[in-house]
Formats: C-alpha cells, structure tokens, sequence
C-alpha cells in the first residue's frame, strides 16, 4: 500500500476464487499492472468485470488470494453519480475535499471553465461525463478504476470523452483498470487488453 502521490501505483492482483452462494464466479486470475500503465478488461455481460473491479478497489473482501492497490483509489462508472442539490464546483470540492483553486484548474481542463455554478440537471450528460470525469482527478488519484464509463453516449461524444480521459491518464500518470464490453474503447485508452471467460472466469492476454 503506497500513501504517496509520488509512491509506487502498480496493482497485484492473484485471485484464487470468488464465489456468490454456490456459484464460482472468478477461478484463478493472476494480474500484475504497472505504476501508470492502462489495462482493460473485456468480456460479456454477466462475467465477472464489475466483481474482479469491486475486489481490486477493496469494496470486497471476502474472495480467496490477495490483492495490493495504492491507497487513493477513484472510481468512473457507467452513470456520472453526481450530486444533484451540489453545483458543479461543489461536486468537485464538497465530496472529494479538494481546494477550489484546484476544483478550477481541473473543470478548465475537461472543458468546463463556464459550468461551475451549473447544478448538474442543467449540464448535458456528455458535460455530466466531464464533470465526473473532473471528480475523480481533483484528488490526485493513485488508481483509476473505470466500469463502463463511456456506454450511452453518442459516438462523436464517446470518442471526444475517450480522448479526454486518455490526455488526462497520461497527463497525470496514474495507474488505470477499465472494464468494458467494447474493444473500441479499450484501443481508445490505448490500454493492454485482457479477455475474461469461462465459468468460473479466467483471464486471457489479448483480444478475442
Ligand atoms: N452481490 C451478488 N450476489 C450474488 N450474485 C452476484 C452478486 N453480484 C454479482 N453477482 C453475479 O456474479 C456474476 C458476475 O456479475 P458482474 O456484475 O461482475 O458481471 P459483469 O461482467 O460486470 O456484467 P455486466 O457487463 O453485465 O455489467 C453474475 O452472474 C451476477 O449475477
């Protein structure tokens, strides 16, 4: 575990198994992704991505193997989850506790400059996509973890939001996981891609 922005943001993830009640879910995964490198993990729906992503961001324990994730972990998901009685300034600093002079260099960044005082039923979903995106960078993270973040979007914004992510990940050097059911995305990101399968699901290198 690393508290450090300048610490070691690699993840490790040896997973022996997870099961819900009867069902084995996950088999044996073994991962290793390294301090500012993007990964996606692909598959069909009902796999298994969004419980090998909740296991690597520690929201569950209870599987068999060992995972070791940096500490400051900021999740992207498939709706922006954003607060609606917040503005959008406030979204930023309210709920992450980061300062405003940073809260307004990171909504410059994704494009947002002239939204601050918007509550987020006033922004398009494309801006809502920013916004969230903006959200999970005003704290400095350590791992990025992506579930879907770029579903029901419109091709041109889906491309314009991937472009954006991706200038930010580099930009920041963080570590990212994205899960997703599309290749298209995971070559957006640029990311080494992975290919979940089976049941209990196991993990392949490459595309498939
Ligand atoms: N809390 C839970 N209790 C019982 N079963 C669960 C629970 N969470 C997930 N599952 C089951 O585990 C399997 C994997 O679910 P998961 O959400 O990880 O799939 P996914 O690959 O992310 O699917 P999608 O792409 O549709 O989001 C599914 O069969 C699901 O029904």
């Amino acid at each position: 575990m690393s508290d450090s922005a300048f610490g070691d943001r690699a993840v490790h993830i040896r997973i022996d198994g997870k099961r819900f009640g009867d069902t084995a879910v996950l088999g044996s995964i073994a991962l290793d992704v390294a301090s500012g490198r993007t990964v996606a993990i692909t598959g069909p729906s009902g796999i298994g991505k969004s419980t090998l992503l909740r296991i690597v961001s520690g929201l569950d324990h209870d599987f068999e193997g060992e995972v070791r994730a940096p500490a400051r972990i900021s999740p992207v998901f498939q709706e922006p989850t954003l607060l609606p009685w917040l503005t959008a300034l406030d979204n930023l600093t309210v709920v992450t506790g980061a300062g405003t002079e940073e809260a307004e260099r990171v909504m410059q960044t994704v494009g947002l400059e002239n939204k601050q005082a918007h509550y987020p039923h006033q922004l398009s979903l494309g801006q809502q996509r920013r916004l969230s995106l903006a959200r999970a960078f005003v704290s400095n993270p350590e791992l990025l973890v992506m579930d879907e973040p770029f579903a029901s979007l419109d091709e041109q914004k889906a491309d314009e939001i991937m472009a954006l992510t991706r200038r930010l990940i580099e930009d920041s050097g963080v570590t990212a996981i994205l899960v997703t059911h599309a290749l298209a995305e995971a070559r957006a990101l640029g990311a080494e891609t992975f290919h979940l399968s089976g049941q209990p699901a196991t993990l392949t290198k490459g595309i498939v």
